[in-house]
């Protein structure tokens, strides 16, 4: 596992001191020379083991193996510059590729400059990189706000990048819905996810601001198939069907986004849609383990659809009551639509009123959402599960493909 090594900067900082034949640090401005030049060095250093690989084809946090924990942010930007919002882009490249291979961000949490705050806000400091993933993906504010076209890049909104519609049952907070900019931190320590998320925000001061942020544990979907599924707060095995993330065919078809798809930027991409769901969890557990299964379509102990025995044997869907949620969202019924499911149980106390604010915080990413969670979501309208469902929040972001080596989230859009 990679630990976050403090000391090793310090190594590299001195070597870099001794050949640049300075003898002293002369302040932080001298520190900030060094701190970037350390930074290109780290850009080369490779993932080992504990860390998955930040630089690549497609970012990583999406077909990569589900990781234990969540922390979600979505960031306002809160400066019209443009050539602000790409330094930030490069300077959260420079510090995700960091983190995610368990470093501190910049020139870490100790040793540095006395009389400066640390680079780094330390409490990730060796632990190791907890299979961290960093996700980016850019809201439609980012292309046009307010009628505005803030950074000159309207032209280059991707069409699957819509605005969701209004769905039935939606009682949408706004204070937890949308957002310029959002990233997943995916991590197997709730640590280390909150740390890189805090270091981002520290990272944007000025440029951005957190919008909303979610905390997710228990992945209720897996990419792995392979290992056991996990359960979602219903006590369901959730994410039986998923994509696996190593059915290349299958992410291709339904989760990269291509340059046949008309935003040349976007080639390797894909599109996230995340649901703040909660669940009436008091009245379902009022619910009759039979009422419970046929809601879902599937058994509740093995996670087999309905007239069959393993979790895996293929579905009988007019076996299911018509409006069992695995019926509706089955890719039968949809017109051969599937989506790969990344989505996090969350349980945020309790609401005042002794009940659990608890639920799904559902992530999709899709190669397309007009052709994804939209329709999905329309077919759900009819979903026996709504009774004890409520969508709280919402949002649509375009993740740009995945970085090359000395590049930055969202390079080909600049
Ligand atoms: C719009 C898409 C979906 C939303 C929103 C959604 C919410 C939601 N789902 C569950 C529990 C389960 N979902 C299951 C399967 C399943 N769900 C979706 C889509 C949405 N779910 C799809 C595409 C599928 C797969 C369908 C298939 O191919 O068979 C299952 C069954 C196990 C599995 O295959 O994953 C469960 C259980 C809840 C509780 C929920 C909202 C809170
Ligand atoms: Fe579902």
């Amino acid at each position: 596992m990679t630990e976050r090594r403090t000391e090793d900067l310090r190594v590299s900082r001195r070597r870099l001191l001794g050949v640049s034949g300075v003898g002293v640090l002369a302040g932080a401005a001298a520190g900030a020379g060094l701190v970037s030049a350390a930074r290109a060095d780290e850009d080369k250093a490779p993932a080992a083991g504990g860390a998955i690989p930040f630089h690549g084809a497609h970012q990583s946090g999406i077909a990569t193996p589900v990781q234990d924990r969540l922390h979600f942010a979505a960031f306002d930007v809160v400066t019209d510059d443009r050539a602000k919002l790409a330094g930030l882009l490069k300077d959260w490249t420079a510090a995700a590729a960091a983190m995610t291979a368990g470093r501190p961000h910049g020139a870490g949490a100790v040793g540095g400059i006395p009389e400066a705050p640390p680079d780094d806000t330390g409490e990730a400091l060796g632990l190791p990189a907890s299979r961290l993933t960093l996700t980016i993906g850019f809201g439609a504010g980012l292309f046009e706000s307010g009628g505005k076209d803030r950074f000159g890049l309207r032209a280059r909104r991707p069409a699957a990048l819509v605005d969701l519609p209004h769905f039935a049952g939606d009682r949408l907070d706004p204070e937890r819905s949308g957002g310029d900019l959002a990233v997943q931190a995916c991590a197997d320590d709730p640590q280390v996810a909150v740390h890189a998320i805090r270091n981002l925000a520290r990272i944007g001061f000025g440029v951005v601001s957190v919008r909303w942020s979610q905390l997710g544990f228990g992945k209720t979907s897996s990419t792995t198939p392979e290992e056991h599924t996990p359960r979602n707060m219903m006590g369901f095995k959730d994410g039986t069907s998923n994509i696996p993330g190593t059915d290349a065919e299958l992410l291709d078809r339904h989760v990269w986004a291509a340059p046949a798809d008309g935003s040349d930027w976007m080639a390797g991409g894909s599109y996230l849609v995340a649901r703040r769901i909660r669940m009436h969890i008091e009245t379902w557990d009022r619910t009759s383990l039979k009422e419970q299964e046929q809601l879902i379509g599937r058994d509740k102990a093995e996670g087999a659809a309905f007239g069959r025995t393993k979790e895996r044997d293929p579905v009988i869907l007019d076996r299911m009551e018509p409006n069992a949620h695995v019926r509706l969202v089955h890719p039968d019924t949809n017109g051969g639509i599937r989506i790969l499911r990344r989505g996090y149980s969350f349980t945020d106390g309790s609401d005042g009123l002794g009940r659990l604010d608890a639920g799904l915080f559902f992530i999709a990413y899709q190669r397309d959402p007009r052709k994804g969670f939209i329709p999905l979501q329309r077919s759900l309208a009819a979903d026996g599960l709504n009774e004890y469902l409520q969508h709280v929040g919402s949002g649509i972001w375009a993740c740009p493909p995945g970085v090359r080596q000395g590049g930055f989230w969202g390079e080909g859009l600049f």
